[in-house]
This record gives structure tokens, sequence and C-alpha cells, in this order.
């Protein structure tokens, strides 16, 4: 779940992509990215850290043009290293940067195809590099002078070769911006318009977010395959190119991934996360009619909305008993295990008085490796809680995800194998509540009742694409597992084209 934005102004685009990286930084915090076009030339400025750390004044002033793209990384393929930062770059044809989030699920058998048949070399493990060069690959088929019609016929042909999860912005050398989704939609987009002195200016992002810090007028989401190109003359065009597009999208996006005020899909977050709340409540009601919970706090960030929802649906007083540091960013998505746990006791601390003699229930968005809620419970016995109780406002997590967040292995999330009662002794609860599936699946059917089906993999095994088998999960597994990951090499290769530090 990275973090793409691409932007086609009449003016300098720099300062405008790091405002909007900056709020989709919750999406990726290892690397950040920013290309832009001027007079016929790239000019790239990317490295691992966060928004704020990799560009300084010196890359702004060199980011200069009036179309570029931006991107914050997560990585789900391959490396950390910063030549698998984004975006990426191909001088042929034309020369053409893309900027990726989602995973790939054939990008081994994409990487084979691209080499002996397209004659094409990929020279990092990254997944984005795949796609870009399929997409390269096929708008080479369309000859010299692209019109939109050239591009969409290239967006056609990658999604016929193309599977998985897969939302991206690109720049073709003095064409345009261009944008696509996946046919499942599974990975969000969404674009918007500005008015300049000059004419109106387009804006694509992951999430609304970005388009409302930089005035832009959200216009609507990208339909699950279809293309949206920006040419030369400001002129938009947009088609759809799959041949099957359904709307799939992740729901993992709304329990967590995804900012509250953003409004993926028509349905803002914020609502979706409240209605969480009161589902879970009810069941919370139904399973235990005598319920004996003092008080309701929740783990920030993410939780708060639907756990403040929670607290007035029960009738219990709701207390922020957790202060969080704000300099600490999300732990979920940071790599390593033993970093994650560290970060949450740097991230959290109890105020005892919420605790001491009480029966709290604690109100997480949801358990995935169990990291969180482990510390957590025992910070708040440490605080003198008399029970804990534990609600999640998602269902188990059980499953590995293959669309572009990074859970690649089943044994790593607490619940893989387990039942409720296992789990909760294991993380030290007296009590736990799960969200059921089909309540979370209407808690976004509610808010926007155009919305039918999602990507739920991670809570039922169920891959949308449907090319996921048992020998792709084990690959998967053995990859990207914790161990694999810190044991492997980072295949640092600078990219070419890449600002460096030893060019300040
Ligand atoms: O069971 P785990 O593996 O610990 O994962 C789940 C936890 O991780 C996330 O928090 P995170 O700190 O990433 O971000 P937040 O501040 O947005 O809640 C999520 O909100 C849960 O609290
Ligand atoms: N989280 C993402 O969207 C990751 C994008 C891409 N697969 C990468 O690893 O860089
Ligand atoms: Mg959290």
């Amino acid at each position: 779940m990275c973090g793409i934005v691409g932007l086609m102004a009449n003016a300098s685009v720099n300062q405008a992509l790091y405002d909007a990286l900056t709020v989709l930084q919750h999406r990726g915090q290892d690397a950040a990215g920013m290309m832009t076009w001027h007079e016929g030339r790239f000019l790239l400025r990317k490295s691992n850290g966060l928004v704020r750390d990799v560009f300084r004044t010196r890359h702004m002033q060199r980011l200069k043009g009036n179309m570029g793209i931006g991107h914050v990384r997560y990585p789900t393929a391959g490396s950390s290293s910063e030549a698998e930062s984004q975006p990426f770059y191909v001088n042929s044809p034309y020369g053409i940067t893309l900027a990726h989030n989602g995973n790939l699920t054939n990008s081994d058998q994409l990487k084979q195809e691209l080499f002996s048949s397209d004659l094409r070399h990929i020279n990092t493990s990254s997944d984005s590099e795949v796609l870009l060069n399929v997409f390269a690959h096929e708008l080479g088929k369309q000859g010299m002078r692209l019109g939109a019609g050239d591009v969409f016929d290239a967006v056609r042909r990658v999604h016929r070769r193309c599977k998985g999860g897969y939302a991206a912005v690109s720049i073709i050398n003095g064409t345009g911006l261009v944008a696509f989704r996946d046919p499942h939609g599974i990975r969000p987009a969404c674009f918007g318009k500005r008015d300049s002195a000059e004419g109106v200016e387009y804006m694509i992002a992951s999430e609304s977010v970005a388009l409302d810090v930089a005035g832009f007028e959200l216009i609507r989401d990208l339909a699950p395959g279809e293309a949206v190109f920006i040419d030369m003359e400001r002129e938009l065009h947009t088609l759809q190119c799959a041949d099957d597009p359904v709307l799939k999208p992740c729901i993992f996006e709304h329990v967590y991934l995804a900012r509250p005020d953003s409004l993926l899909d028509g349905a803002y977050v914020y609502g979706t996360r409240m209605r969480m709340g009161e589902k879970l409540a009810d069941k919370i009601v139904r399973e235990w009619p005598e319920q004996d919970i003092d008080v309701v706090i929740p783990i920030p960030d993410t939780s708060r909305t639907s756990a403040l929802e929670l607290a007035q649906h029960l009738g219990v007083t709701y207390r922020e008993g957790f202060m969080k540091n704000r300099y600490i960013g999300r732990t979920f998505i940071m790599p390593g295990q033993t970093l994650r746990k560290k970060s949450v006791r740097q991230k959290l601390n109890a105020i005892d008085i919420e605790f001491a003699g009480k029966n709290v229930l604690l109100v997480d968005d949801s358990i995935v490796r169990g990291t969180t809620c482990n510390e957590i419970i025992q910070m708040a016995r440490e605080a003198g809680a008399k029970n804990v109780y534990f609600a999640s406002a998602a269902p188990a997590v059980r499953y590995p995800n293959v669309y572009g967040i990074d859970m690649p292995a089943a044994e790593e999330l607490i619940a893989h194998d387990r039942t409720e009662k296992e789990i909760a002794d294991l993380i030290g609860a007296d009590r736990l509540f799960y969200q059921d599936l089909d309540d979370l699946k209407d808690a976004c059917r509610e808010v926007n009742p155009a919305l039918d089906e999602f990507d739920c993999s991670v809570f039922d095994g169920v891959y949308v694409t449907g090319d996921i088998d048992e020998a792709y999960l084990n690959d998967l597994r053995a990859s990207r597992n914790d161990g694999a990951k810190s044991a492997g090499e980072t295949h640092a290769v600078v990219d070419l084209h890449n600002d460096s530090e030893d060019l300040d």
C-alpha cells in the first residue's frame, strides 16, 4: 500500500507533489521519490526515508517542470534498497517514468517474458519495474506519435498481461500523464481538477486527501480497469480498458490503510470506521449482555474513530488511556519484527489513572501479527487494570496478502490456525471480540450502497484475481518472511538517473 500521486499543472509541480506525498506518508514510510518533466528531460530524486528527509531544498530546486509524479514506498516485493524506491524510469520507447501501488502476482513470469520475448532487462527485483517495462513494451507497439487511443490500447494489453493489484501513475515524455487501475480496483486511485489563471490542472492520487491539501476538487475514483490520460494541452481523456472489470476493492484500506478523511470508491473511511464501531458494540452486547466494562480505551491512532462510536453505542465512558508519541510513525508498516516490537513501547504510554482498578475494553482496528496487542495488554495490566478485554474492529487476520500489503507468511499472523480462545490466551486478554466479516462488509456498504464485493483475502483466504495457489503462497512465504528479509542482500544498484547525494 504505497502512495502515488501525479500532477499536470501550469506552473511548477514540485511543492504540490511534496505536499501530497506528506499527506500520503501513512501509506509508506520506507522511501520516497519524485520525478518531474521539464523541457524534454526527466528529473529524479528518490531515496530511503520519510518525505521530509528525502527532499531538501537543493533537491526541490532541481525538480523543475509543470508535470510530475511522486511515490511513498512500503515494500511488498524485492528489497528495501534505495534502487527499488520509486518512480522507475525506462528510456525506450519515448522515455517513460512510473510509480506503482500494489503488487503483481505474476511478476516472475512477466520478467521471464520481458527478457526472452520483449528483449527487455529488469535491473532490480521490484515488481513495479516489471509493470513499467510491460507498459513500455506495449506502448512501443503503437508507433511514433502517441494519441489517447494509443495509450489506452497499451493499457488494455497491460491488463491482459499483468495480474494482481496495481494502481499506477506514469509520464510519457512529451505525451502526457497517464494513470490506470487494475480490473478489480483492488488498490485505490482517484483524480481531480483545479482551475488556474492559465487553465485547468489535474491531479491523480491514491487517496482524496492528497487532492484536498493541494486545493483540487475530486472528480471521481478511477473505475476498476479504467485509464486516465491528460495530454500536453491539458485535455482529459478517460476510457475503460479492461475486458471484464468488476470492483472488488481491498477492504483493509477501510480497516487500517487509508486516512479517515479520505473518500475511497465513494465511501468516507471515517464513516465506514464509525459503523465498524457500532457493529462491534452490537456483537459485544449480543455475546455478553451482562458486560461489566468500566471504560473503553482506543489504541491510537487508527482505532480511535471506531472506538469512540463503539463506546457511545455501548453507553460506556470513552477515555484516551494511551498517549501516542507523535514523532513515531506507524509500527505495522515498519520493516522487521524487532523494530516493530520496540516501537510500540516507544510510541504508546499508559496513563495509570485510567486503568487502576478498572475493567477496561481496549479497542484496536485490527490484530495482525499481535505485536501491538501483546505489548498493550501488558501495559494495561502494569497500569493496574483489574480485567483487560480486547476488541478488534476487523475480523481475525488469518491469510497472507498478495496485493500490496506486506503480510507474506501465514505463520506470522497471530490468528493463523488458532481459535479465538487460543488467541485470547496468547495475548493475555480476559475476553476477546472480533468483528464478523459480514458486519465489516456491511459497514462499508452502508456508507456507499454501490459497494458490493470486496477483496477480503486476509480474512477469508479468497483471492479475487483467481490465480493464487498453494505453490505461489509457499514461494511468497519462503522469499519474504521476516527471517528471509533480514538475511537478504540489498541489491543496491543505484539508478543511473538518480540525483544521488554524491552529486551534491
Ligand atoms: O497486530 P499488529 O501486527 O501489531 O498490527 C496491528 C496494529 O498495527 C497498526 O497500528 P500502527 O502503529 O501501524 O498505526 P496507527 O498509529 O495508524 O494505528 C494497527 O492500527 C494495529 O494497531
Ligand atoms: N506497497 C506497495 O504498493 C508496494 C509497491 C511495490 N510492490 C514495491 O514493493 O515497491
Ligand atoms: Mg494501530
